[in-house]
């Protein structure tokens, strides 16, 4: 058995220039493994069918893992009444029985974990006769043309109009936005001129872009005043009373923080607050600016809600300790990626295999719109300068860009003109580009929920899509993670990755510190090379001394999250340097 065949399937190799690479793996040892994986991948996970595509008439069992999720679903629970066309066949009938209800959260994988009596709601008309919402939003909300909610819509919006605290775990391109936004509209109701009483923070003004951009449809006509704060230097909300005017504030942590400490914004209004993408911007790279906000935000019945397709448990012990007995609520697999996406990973040799990859893939014909991940601005740049002169619609974002640049990339990408588009971490999180068809990662992810998230770019509401991670031998000792992704949310792997060690936690800590050191993404000959080494090293110190001499203030007051966190919570992976200032 050519064991490197196997590895390298997906890839063409020159055996003589990576001998060395041949010589590393032919010597692991074989024997062990098993026969081979028998998935069948030919049937979508209930639990994963957020927008009811597929018929589940046949159940789940034959599914490897249909019986390691903690829910128990019974065939005839699973069988549903999802039908082909995205539509389902629930009516605004009321649940009747606890079981009832038991069994509706069941057959969408809905997991509630606390105070179980907040009923699911079936339909969207169901939650507009419920809580009397206004016509305008009623209006508004139709024109967009959901017909149905998702299942982190059918539980989320009932707890939060309930006024309780939630931590809402569901999978990426699920409908978590709407789920956050249409409860603060109904609560809200009419405009109060007392200032800022709802506030959506999010890691990145590209994420928070694009929230304001579906409030904004949704308040149209309402009369509330919403306000979007990502732009450092330089205030919108202009003198005391200008801001009173407005109801609802989307922003970014450092930006927010600004405000606070030039005094320039009062949060003691604030009734609703949303953290979107809640893991990341409860981490370390975060976390003070959110301990600043949390301990601003000190209106008596402020109610907090935390989102994101990934929520670790350190993170959630983390928010209980800021918020008030929340509940939480889990849609499908746990940390998992959705049954949408047929992910592949391609072994690629040495860090010049990948391009030689790329420039495969590109040959045999893409379907565009393509997202590329890499793992830092350096190399976003270095892979845009070799793909530019390949004749194909190509383009970077990253955050040293600027922000005119980044706005007219996304719009251009959405629209179709940018047909490659090289992204670092900065994208990996909450952008809606529902059209994508393939998610690249040039660069093994750092981190299990960065890998969830990038490839969480493409198969969005329920469309289908395709991810295919890069690995060299410097990430196989990373490997297992993403194959346990893989595997989770119903995706063929094959055998020999199977029998892959897991990382240590060690080791998963060390990648998530730094990334792997990687060779520069260039064709040009060595000495060259060893310039461009050299210079990117002198910026790298250049950042470094700049980011020592500007690391700032912190928040004024601690609060829970900074007593309980400092030993707890993990590195964010999006460093500062990506964030939108
Ligand atoms: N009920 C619905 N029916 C159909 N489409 C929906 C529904 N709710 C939301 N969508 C659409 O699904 C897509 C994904 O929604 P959204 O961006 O809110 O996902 P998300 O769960 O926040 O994903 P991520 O974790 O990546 O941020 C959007 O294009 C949104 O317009």
């Amino acid at each position: 058995m050519d064991f490197f065949k196997t590895l390298g399937a997906g890839a063409q190799f020159n055996r003589q220039k990576f001998r060395r690479d041949i010589e590393i793996f032919e010597k692991t040892d074989h024997t062990k493994r098993n026969g081979p994986a028998n998935f069948d991948t030919s049937k979508v996970l209930p639990e994963l069918d957020f927008f009811n595509q597929k018929d589940h008439s046949t159940g789940s069992a034959s599914h490897p893992h249909a019986n390691s999720t903690k829910v128990d679903t019974t065939p005839e629970e699973s069988t549903g009444t999802a039908l082909e066309d995205g539509s389902n066949s629930e009516t605004d009938e009321p649940f009747e029985t606890i079981e009832e209800t038991g069994r509706f959260r069941n057959k969408y994988r809905i997991r509630i974990y606390g105070d179980k009596s907040i009923e699911p709601i079936k339909t969207f008309n169901m939650m507009f006769n419920q809580w009397k919402f206004r016509p305008a939003v009623q209006r508004n909300f139709k024109s967009i043309g959901f017909r149905h909610p998702t299942p982190i819509q059918m539980q989320a919006i009932p707890i939060t109009m309930a006024s309780r605290d939630l931590v809402a775990c569901a999978p990426t391109g699920s409908g978590k936005t709407v789920a956050f936004l249409l409860p603060i509209l109904q609560a809200l109701d009419r405009p109060s001129k007392i200032g800022f009483r709802a506030v959506v923070v999010t890691p990145t003004r590209e994420l928070g872009r694009q929230i304001f951009g579906m409030l904004e449809k949704l308040v149209a006509g309402t009369k509330l005043r919403v306000c979007f704060l990502a732009k450092l230097g330089g205030s919108v909300l202009g003198n005391a009373n200008n801001r009173k005017k407005y109801d609802i504030l989307v922003t970014t942590p450092l930006r927010l923080v600004h405000e606070i400490q030039h005094e320039n914004i009062d949060l003691s209004t604030v009734q609703h607050l949303i953290l979107d993408e809640a893991d990341q911007l409860l981490e370390l790279g975060f976390l003070e600016q959110m301990d600043t906000i949390i301990a601003a935000c000190t209106h008596q019945h402020i109610r907090k809600s935390l989102f994101s397709a990934t929520i670790s448990s350190n993170v959630e012990e983390l928010a209980t300790s800021i918020m008030r007995d929340p509940i939480r609520v889990v849609v499908g697999i746990k940390n998992s990626a959705t049954e949408d996406i047929d992910q592949k990973l391609v072994y690629v040799g040495q860090e010049e295999g990948k391009l030689v990859e790329v420039r495969q893939m590109v040959q045999k014909g893409i379907r565009p719109p393509v997202l590329i991940f890499v793992q830092s601005i350096e190399r976003a740049k270095e892979l845009f300068h070799e793909l530019i002169y390949d004749g194909i619609n190509v383009d970077v974002i990253h955050s040293e860009r600027t922000k005119a640049q980044r706005d007219s990339i996304i719009t251009n990408f959405r629209s179709g003109k940018i047909w490659v588009l090289i992204a670092t971490e900065l994208m990996s999180r909450g952008i809606d580009f529902k059209g994508v068809n393939l998610v690249v990662n040039y660069d093994f992810p750092q981190t299990i929920q960065s890998y969830i998230h990038r490839i969480g770019r493409t198969g969005r509401a329920g469309r289908k899509g395709e991810a295919v991670t890069f690995f060299t031998k410097d990430d196989l000792a990373y490997l297992k993670s993403i194959v346990n992704v893989m595997r989770s949310s119903g995706c063929d792997v094959p055998d020999w990755m199977l029998q892959v060690k897991p990382p240590s936690k060690g080791e998963k800590s060390k990648l998530k510190r730094k990334p792997v050191n990687r060779d520069l993404i260039t064709t040009n000959p060595y000495q060259k090379r060893i310039k461009l080494q050299e210079e990117r090293r002198k910026a790298k110190e250049k950042a470094q001394g700049k980011s020592k001499t500007s690391s700032g203030k912190s928040g004024p007051k601690a609060t829970a999250v900074s007593e309980h966190s400092r030993k707890k919570a993990p590195q964010a992976s999006l460093t500062l340097e990506e964030d939108e200032s």
